[in-house]
């Protein structure tokens, strides 16, 4: 048989079809043949409701969705319906006025998240289970065009008794899948569904031409929520990030490129570091990847990584990200002084303060701790606390990052060396961490990233107290408290054998586990204020808005206490004396708000005392900041009819 996605070609056949179409169900449903007439991606679907034994004579759905739930598939297909709506409006203006039709949008799974309909055909599509919440995927609806058109991936009509369950043979239904333009993947259907005599009224390319709007502002969205996702990302990187163009002006520049280079927007790169290398000659080398060393102003030594940056195989410029030079990045802590006491951890959160009061009777002992906790959560801070209550406070505080050293290379810095140990070693020898850290402390950063021959070398110190510099005979005594700090989940380390486990024990004697921030969300208030106070250093300190206090409440703070420094860093850098929500990344703002008007849904489940229509406005109103069209889509009504309550309750 034909298979056009259409299921008639003109009008003139339809009564014919639809007589033709009967008789193939007829057939198939009690002789269990597959008819002749009938197009191959119908038969196809058929076959496959009987193996999912749906029931031919069914006349509802499966509803999935309550309204919270419902909520959730909002909010994460948030996008997809901020752009299809205004399609979906287009293509109601163009329905028959008095005519059952109606525009439907559903997510991947088959679930539908939005209608357009007048009143008329609601209420009839309200019997058919046509409603928000509702399952049209085969499985749930037997053959339709929403869940033939995801099970095939093609834009699909099907007509009457082409429906595999005989309840929806009145109708006929156009469907076209919405894939994402970077993956390519299936993120909803739009489907036009209305009574058979429409079939032609509604033509499935015309639904294929706004769909193909749809993708095109599909990409504009994601390329501007890309630019946004990436200066997020690169502003909470901590090492500076730049995008230059092809003569080396800067167009892009992260917070820390901003702070730690003096860097400007539309400065040239090449004019204002002072480079190892000329510079005009590696301008030629953009659209290959490469590395220069350079310092900057206050003389620090960097390496520059260059990434070509190319779209559509043009070169555009360089991406640019820039790392101290490893010898200066593997001592965290500057001139062996540690900074931080236990008076800067500032909490109220029950486990911290539990862990603070252990931590302070730890810091008297000489026992080896382990802190573990995800990066950026004062593992660190933790460690020069510890050192600076305890008895070897007058004592250096040596902090080393593991994971930064070049293997072969950590031995030798950890332990030293004599002089002429091995070929290009420093003629005089060197002092490794351990003794610089004699009488103090050694904070051993990333242990999880320690390679296993130097874990063996490690263990020996830990047992001996004793250091063995490479190519020196008898080992050098020691007197070093240790602390290991890791984000890494050590068990699992040692499970799949990158890790000893007599050096896990023997380190984890005292352990502290930090939190995340997003468990210890009623530091926040305490946090900012104590940050701000920290970044702004003497001068008048801001004040932050209780709206941006909200978002940052509510945002879940992936790079912990490291990102919420980073955050306020941006914000004090463009605020003058208050931070505002515009002074919030764009990416933070938003996240935040979707998660608090998920959470109020839940509360309002959780409260299960009905609300009446003025409080579920207010509070949908308050959670959105007094966003109409986000409070329309919580509250599952129109943005009219927000606007016409509105003006009902006075508000
Ligand atoms: N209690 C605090 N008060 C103020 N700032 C803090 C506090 N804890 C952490 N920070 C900030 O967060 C940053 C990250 O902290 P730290 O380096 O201790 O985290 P970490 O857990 O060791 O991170 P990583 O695992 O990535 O090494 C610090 O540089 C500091 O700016």
């Amino acid at each position: 048989m034909y298979d056009s996605p259409l299921a008639i070609q003109s009008f003139a056949e339809f009564s014919e079809r639809e007589k033709q179409l009967l008789v193939c169900w007829d057939d198939y449903l009690t002789k269990k043949k597959v008819p002749s007439g009938l197009r191959s991606l119908i038969s196809s679907s058929w076959k496959r409701c009987e193996r999912m034994r749906v029931s031919p004579l069914q006349t509802q759905v499966q509803v999935v969705s309550d309204q919270y739930d419902l909520l959730q598939k909002k909010v994460e297909n948030k996008l997809l319906l901020e752009v299809a709506m205004p399609f979906m409006e287009e293509i109601f203006l163009h329905f028959p006025t008095e005519k059952i039709i109606s525009a439907v949008l559903t997510d991947a799974c088959g679930v539908i998240i939005e209608i357009k309909a007048n009143q008329k055909s609601l209420s009839t599509a309200e019997s058919h289970t046509f409603f928000q919440g509702a399952d049209w995927t085969e499985g749930s609806a037997g053959t339709n065009a929403i869940g033939t058109a995801l099970a095939t991936g093609q834009p699909t009509q099907v007509f009457g008794a082409e429906h595999f369950c005989w309840a929806w043979h009145p109708w006929v239904c156009s469907a076209v899948p919405i894939r994402d333009p970077l993956t390519n993947k299936i993120l909803g259907i739009l489907d036009i569904s209305g009574e058979k005599g429409l079939v032609l009224a509604h033509d499935l390319y015309y639904l294929v031409s706004q769909v193909g709007k749809i993708e095109h502002n599909l990409t504009l969205h994601l390329t501007q929520e890309n630019a946004l996702t990436l200066q997020t990302l690169t502003d909470s990187m901590g090492d500076p990030f730049v995008v230059i163009d092809v003569n080396g002006t800067v167009k892009r520049s992260n917070v820390p490129a901003k702070m730690m280079l003096d860097l400007k927007e539309e400065s040239i790169l090449f004019n204002i570091l002072e480079w190892a290398a000329d510079p005009l000659e590696w301008r030629e080398r953009l659209s290959n990847i490469f590395e220069e060393k350079l310092r900057s102003r206050n003389g620090t030594a960097w390496v520059a990584k260059f990434y070509p940056y190319k779209i559509a195989g043009k070169l555009f410029g360089s991406m640019v990200l820039f790392k101290k030079e490893w010898s200066q990045r593997i001592q965290t802590s500057v001139g062996h002084v540690a900074r931080f006491h236990f008076s800067d951890l500032v909490t109220q959160h029950p486990s911290m303060l539990n862990l603070i009061e252990v931590a302070k009777k730890a810091a008297f002992s000489d026992q080896t701790v382990l802190i573990t906790g995800e990066t950026g959560t004062g593992k660190e801070v933790l460690a020069q606390a510890i050192h600076n209550h305890g008895s070897r406070r007058e004592g250096p505080f040596v902090a080393v990052n593991c994971g930064a050293i070049p293997e072969e290379l950590l031995a030798s810095e950890l332990f030293g060396y004599e002089k002429g140990a091995f070929t290009g070693a420093n003629r005089q020898g060197k002092k490794g961490k351990f003794l610089l850290a004699d009488k103090g402390t050694i904070l051993l950063d990333e242990i999880g990233d320690l390679p296993l021959k130097v874990q063996t070398y490690l263990l020996r110190v830990l047992e001996e107290r004793m250091v063995h510099p490479l190519g020196r005979e008898r080992p050098i005594p020691v007197d070093v408290r240790v602390i290991a700090a890791t984000h890494k989940d050590l068990e699992q380390e040692l499970r799949k054998g990158n890790f000893r486990e007599d050096l896990y024990f023997r380190l984890k004697v005292i352990h502290f586990q930090l939190p995340p921030l997003r468990r210890r969300k009623q530091d926040l208030p305490l946090l900012v204020d104590r940050m701000v106070a920290q970044l702004t250093k003497g001068k008048r300190k801001p004040s932050v808005d209780p709206a941006a206090m909200r978002v940052l409440e509510a945002y879940h703070w992936p790079g912990n206490l490291r990102e919420l420094r980073n955050v306020l860093d941006r914000a004090l850098f463009y605020a003058e004396n208050r931070i505002g929500l515009e002074h919030l990344p764009k990416e933070i703002v938003e996240q935040a708000r979707d998660r608090e008007a998920v959470w109020i849904m839940s509360s309002w489940k959780e409260k299960r005392e009905p609300l009446d229509e003025r409080e579920k406005l207010l509070w949908a109103l308050e959670a959105t900041r007094w966003n109409i069209t986000q409070t329309a889509r919580i509250l599952n009504v129109s943005r009219m009819t927000v606007y016409r309550w509105m003006k009902r309750y006075g508000l």
